[in-house]
């Protein structure tokens, strides 16, 4: 896995350029390297042995390629997979009004300090994407899944997830907000 770009390079804060279709050996090698990273990283043993920090998701502009691509590998409570996918040009193309956020906050590869505050997103959104194979699909997600899918495809706009803590007070909500445990 390549090395994870930090804050203050520019590639996070930039608009990543669409993948074309079909996707070049060295895309599709990413696409492959992200989500072995992610499943790597979920492993105990193995995260232990490489020393890898947990991700639920991975996107191109982490490790320094400006596409719009990324990994999520989101696990539920007992253990089952809820979204395993790589998202290719993802576009959300409906978004709830109610709000809603981790109960825990965000964390990120690419931000190195821990930043504490709700992270306020949409509870559900519908996203069309292509998948490795240029395959047109459309997937609505709620909760946890949602909130995997909105940070990754803010690092494909160029947005990081504390641009969504209330900077006044950071742990202020909508009261209507999904507060996800
Ligand atoms: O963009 C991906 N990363 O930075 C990988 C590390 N962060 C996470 O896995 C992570 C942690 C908490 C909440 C969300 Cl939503 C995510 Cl995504
Ligand atoms: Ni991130």
């Amino acid at each position: 896995m390549k090395d994870i770009v930090r804050d203050g390079d520019p590639v996070l804060r930039a608009v990543a350029q669409p993948v074309a279709f079909p996707l070049s050996a060295e895309d599709k090698k990413l696409a492959d390297d992200m989500m072995e990273y992610l499943v790597n990283s979920q492993d105990p043993e193995i995260a232990k042995k490489h020393q890898l920090r947990a991700g639920v998701g991975l996107a191109a502009p982490q490790v320094g390629v400006s596409i719009k691509m990324a990994a999520v590998l989101v696990p539920g409570d007992d253990g089952k997979i809820l979204l395993k996918e790589v998202l290719c040009n993802p576009v959300i193309v409906r978004e709830s009004v109610k709000p809603a956020a981790l109960a825990e906050g965000e964390g990120c590869l690419s931000v190195d300090e821990d930043i504490p505050g709700y992270v306020v997103r949409h509870d559900r959104i519908t996203i069309q994407y292509q998948n490795v194979a240029g395959e047109k699909k459309s997937i609505r997600v709620k909760d946890y899944p949602a909130i995997v899918c909105q940070h990754e495809i803010d690092h494909l706009n160029g947005h990081l997830f504390y641009d969504h803590i209330n900077k006044k007070n950071p742990f202020s909500i909508a009261p209507d907000a999904v507060i996800v445990q």
